[in-house]
């Protein structure tokens, strides 16, 4: 199995006493995007959270199960967060660019990690903000805070941000839920784009916007993963009633 596609295997996540996820076996094809679907407080974003170990930063979570990537489970102990974490992005719905540049938000994942060289930060700098359709925007004022620019441009630097250390892996909590219908339609461009390099895995609550840009779509409910299938399947014949009435707008 190539390092961008990955799976889980009976993946379960507690908060103390509640079972919000419930042994979730998925696999994450190579290069595809995945929409994760439901109604609010099924457990999309708890689960996306456990593919990188961010639910190990709140108080009371607990995961059992696996999630194999690059033939290791990184729900084992002695996993290397940080490595992980580099391997596979977030971005958050709400965009959260560091106080810092335009600049130094793309570079401090590079430095964190060890790049010095002025040129080659250059060069990553460049790179990421030219795949993230911001190169253009921003080139001439890349010393300028990351917070003057609009939402969806710090949207965009986020996943810059994201994309500068290098991941296989993206993983994004509702990107666009914030944004104007036009810097939202600029994300699903980008997705499109990224997704020739990156396995996308994405939350999101608008059905147009799965049925646009993802390959595979999952719905949960109630913390189970009851349909996952291609996503023109999913959107024109589900196989479960209740994934047809959640797409169809009958509850949720
Ligand atoms: N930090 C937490 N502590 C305790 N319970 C939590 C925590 N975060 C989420 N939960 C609970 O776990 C369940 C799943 O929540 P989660 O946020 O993963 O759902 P979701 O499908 O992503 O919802 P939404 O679409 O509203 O973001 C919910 O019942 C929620 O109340």
């Amino acid at each position: 199995m190539s390092e961008h596609a990955f799976y889980t295997k009976d993946l379960s996540v507690y908060y103390g006493e509640k079972h919000a996820v419930k042994k979730i076996s998925m696999d994450f094809p190579d290069r595809q995007v995945v929409a994760l679907i439901g109604p609010s407080g099924c457990g999309k974003s708890t689960f996306l959270r456990s593919l990188n170990r961010m639910n190990d930063l709140i108080p009371g979570a607990r995961i059992e199960g696996e999630v194999w990537i690059g033939g290791e489970n990184i729900c084992d102990p002695g996993t290397d967060v940080v490595r992980l974490r580099q391997k596979i992005g977030m971005v958050w719905q709400r965009p959260n660019p560091f106080h810092k540049s335009i600049y130094e938000n793309v570079a401090f994942g590079p430095r964190y990690h060890g790049i010095r060289n002025k040129k080659e930060l250059d060069r990553i700098v460049e790179e990421c903000l030219r795949k993230t359709a911001l190169w253009d925007e921003v080139k001439d004022r890349l010393h300028q805070s990351g917070l003057a620019l609009s939402g969806g441009q710090q949207q965009r630097l986020c996943i810059a941000r994201s994309l500068a250390v290098r991941p296989s892996i993206l993983l994004m909590d509702e990107p666009a839920s914030a944004l104007d219908p036009v810097s939202t339609a600029k994300i699903e461009e980008l997705i499109a784009e990224l997704k020739k390099e990156y396995t996308i895995v994405i939350v999101t609550h608008n059905m147009q916007q799965a049925a646009r840009i993802s390959d595979k779509t999952a719905f949960f409910f109630l913390g189970d993963l009851i349909e996952y299938d291609d996503t023109n399947r999913m959107f024109t014949n589900p196989s479960r009633k209740s994934t047809d009435d959640y797409i169809s707008g009958r509850f949720g």
